[in-house]
């Protein structure tokens, strides 16, 4: 029986990648989808910007929306101090199952927590489920037309404290017009664009990085 992207893009960590070694799980995917097929991961590109900020941020706290085969999730996790937590919601479950075969590769299971549905039933639910006061860093890379709703959510649940950072990938391509506009005016944001490419293309894309003021 045919077997999916996401199967062949973990059978190409299993062989590629060594146990245990995040930053091998990356090259691994990047090398599948330069070479062999695209895929959806926030890509080599934008990753680098990923690193830097989340190197920046150094955060305890973090919150992924859309995990898809646990790229971002492997490669933010791998940046992580020792006691930090990250939490990343998939809605599909068979892209979920994989990327927790992914996750186990790369060793990092015991700092990542995968939660499988939508979003605006679980960001409510992210308190009293997972005892999460606030998150240092969001990455939000799920629906398109999900960011804005679902950033609003996250403001009126209390999760996001002054200094909290989002970080929102595809602000362009597919691109999140409604969430850039309302980001980008609000009084209570600081908001920084970082020009890109779509992942391993010419194709113009970004991340939008914004700081929460509280
Ligand atoms: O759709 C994209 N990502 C979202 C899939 C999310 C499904 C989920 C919904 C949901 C709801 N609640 C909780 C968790 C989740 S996960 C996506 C698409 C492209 C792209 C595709 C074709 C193309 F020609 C050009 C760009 C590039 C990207 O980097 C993407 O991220
Ligand atoms: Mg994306």
């Amino acid at each position: 029986t045919q077997t999916t992207r996401p199967q062949r893009m973990l059978a190409a960590v299993q062989k590629s990648a060594t146990r245990g070694d995040p930053r091998s799980v990356v090259k691994a995917i990047d090398q599948f989808c330069r070479q062999k097929e695209w895929a959806m991961n926030v890509g080599d590109e934008k990753g680098c910007i990923l690193d830097s900020v989340v190197t920046e941020v150094n955060p305890a706290t973090v919150l992924e929306l859309g995990t898809y085969c646990a790229y971002s999730t492997v490669r933010i996790a791998s940046l992580l101090p020792p006691d930090a937590k990250l939490i990343t919601l998939e809605f599909n479950p068979h892209n979920a199952a994989i990327a927790r075969q992914v996750i186990a590769w790369a060793g990092l299971g015991d700092k990542i927590q995968l939660v499988e549905g939508p979003s605006g039933d679980w960001i409510p639910k992210m308190k009293e489920k997972f005892g999460i006061e606030t998150f240092d860093l969001v990455f939000l890379d799920h629906w398109k037309d999900r960011y804005l709703p679902d950033t609003k959510l996250m403001e009126e649940c209390g999760l996001l404290r002054k200094g909290s950072v989002l970080l929102a990938d595809n602000v362009i391509c597919p691109g999140t017009p409604d969430y850039l506009e309302y980001i980008r005016n609000s009084p209570r944001y600081k908001s920084q664009y970082f020009r890109s490419h779509l992942e391993y293309t010419k194709v113009e894309d970004g991340l939008e990085k914004s700081v929460f003021l509280g």
